[in-house]
């Protein structure tokens, strides 16, 4: 029998290496057939299809199993209650700091998890939408803290979540987009229409300190997960990848009269590199310190990058 001793650190986490990890693809693999390979060489995303069968099967099959759990829990309940409650979407929570790769995480794993046997509708809605209106921002004085947990509409995101989890059928949500620097018209909203899985991303999405502003509520956004994810990286690797796709976004989106940084588009590479770095430094690394990094050990499953964005290693909260 192990003795429990208060000066040993133990860990609730599996620490899976990327050797080890890639034989755990089971049986998934052997329900892709050539028209879903296509589909999936077809998402065009900068990860390779070896990232993809190596890390995200063995992934979708490891949340199969939660999925399944969950249905089981569903139609027990149900029985319990005597009464067919509506099918609630499964949520799944990605969370990591800004250019970890959470949105091109979450893209890959919305199509290989709708590969599922059972071939589940997949939503995918980014916290980005959520974030207050540049117009806002300027008027709380809050433009350079964009992505703190104050920059958010913490409640409109919470209701949203909620109204999820309440079986509401439709609803309509606002987008952000990274060419514009703002949130979207309410004409450009996303309509999320019972998905059986839904992956909400963000980098706030596992912090407890954005929390319902009404008075007596303390209700968080993981509140609402199923299955909570955390993508790591090193801070070196982070900044590299902040400054590669700042300067990627330069040579193209920046061009685009529409674009917020299209103001900039006239600089040189030096001083592009220059600012990506500024910005990372004043905004993004400082959110990264105080509000995202100290989250990660709320997640079921951290997935952690090496160079190049290959995942070295998956830690699996042990049940
Ligand atoms: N697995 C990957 N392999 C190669 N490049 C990637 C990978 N994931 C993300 N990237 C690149 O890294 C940058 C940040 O990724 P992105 O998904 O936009 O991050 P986030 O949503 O966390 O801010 C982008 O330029 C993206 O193309
Ligand atoms: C919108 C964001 C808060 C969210 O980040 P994401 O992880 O989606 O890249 C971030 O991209 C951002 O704009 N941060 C503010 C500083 C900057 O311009 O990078």
């Amino acid at each position: 029998m192990q003795t429990y001793k208060n000066t040993a650190i133990d860990s609730p986490f599996r620490h899976i290496k990327r050797e080890d990890w890639k034989d755990l693809n089971g049986k998934f693999s052997n329900t892709i057939d050539d028209e879903d390979l296509k589909t999936l060489h077809a998402l065009n995303e900068p990860l390779t299809m070896q990232e993809i069968e190596e890390i995200y099967f063995p992934l979708s099959h490891l949340l199969d199993i939660h999925l399944q759990q969950y249905h089981t829990l569903h139609i027990k309940t149900n029985s319990f209650f005597s009464k067919n409650g509506k099918n609630l979407p499964f949520i799944i929570g990605i969370a990591g700091s800004v250019a970890v790769g959470k949105s091109t995480t979450a893209r890959v794993l919305q199509r290989v998890l709708s590969l599922l046997p059972s071939k589940p509708k997949v939503d995918l809605v980014t916290t980005d939408g959520f974030l207050y209106p540049n117009k806002t921002l300027v008027e709380k004085n809050i433009l350079n803290r964009k992505g703190f947990p104050e920059s958010y509409d913490a409640k409109k995101l919470l209701n949203f979540l909620s109204a999820v989890k309440s079986g509401v059928e439709k609803i309509s949500i606002p987008v952000y987009s990274h060419l514009v620097y703002d949130v979207l018209p309410e004409d450009q909203q996303q309509v999320i229409e019972q998905p059986d899985i839904l992956i909400v991303e963000g980098i706030n999405v596992l912090q407890v300190n954005s929390q319902h502003p009404r008075k007596g509520h303390s209700v968080f956004v993981s509140d609402f997960f199923d299955y909570a994810i955390y993508v790591h990286a090193s801070e070196k690797n982070l900044l590299e990848w902040y400054v590669n796709r700042f300067e990627s976004l330069r040579a193209t989106a920046f061009q685009d009269p529409q674009s917020y940084f299209h103001r900039y588009a006239h600089m040189n590479a030096k001083e592009s590199v220059d600012m990506a770095i500024n910005i990372w430094n004043e905004i993004n690394k400082p959110n990264l310190l105080e509000n995202i990094l100290p989250t990660r050990y709320r997640a079921d499953l951290i997935l952690e990058k090496g160079s190049h964005h290959f995942v070295q290693k998956v830690k699996v909260r042990m049940i």
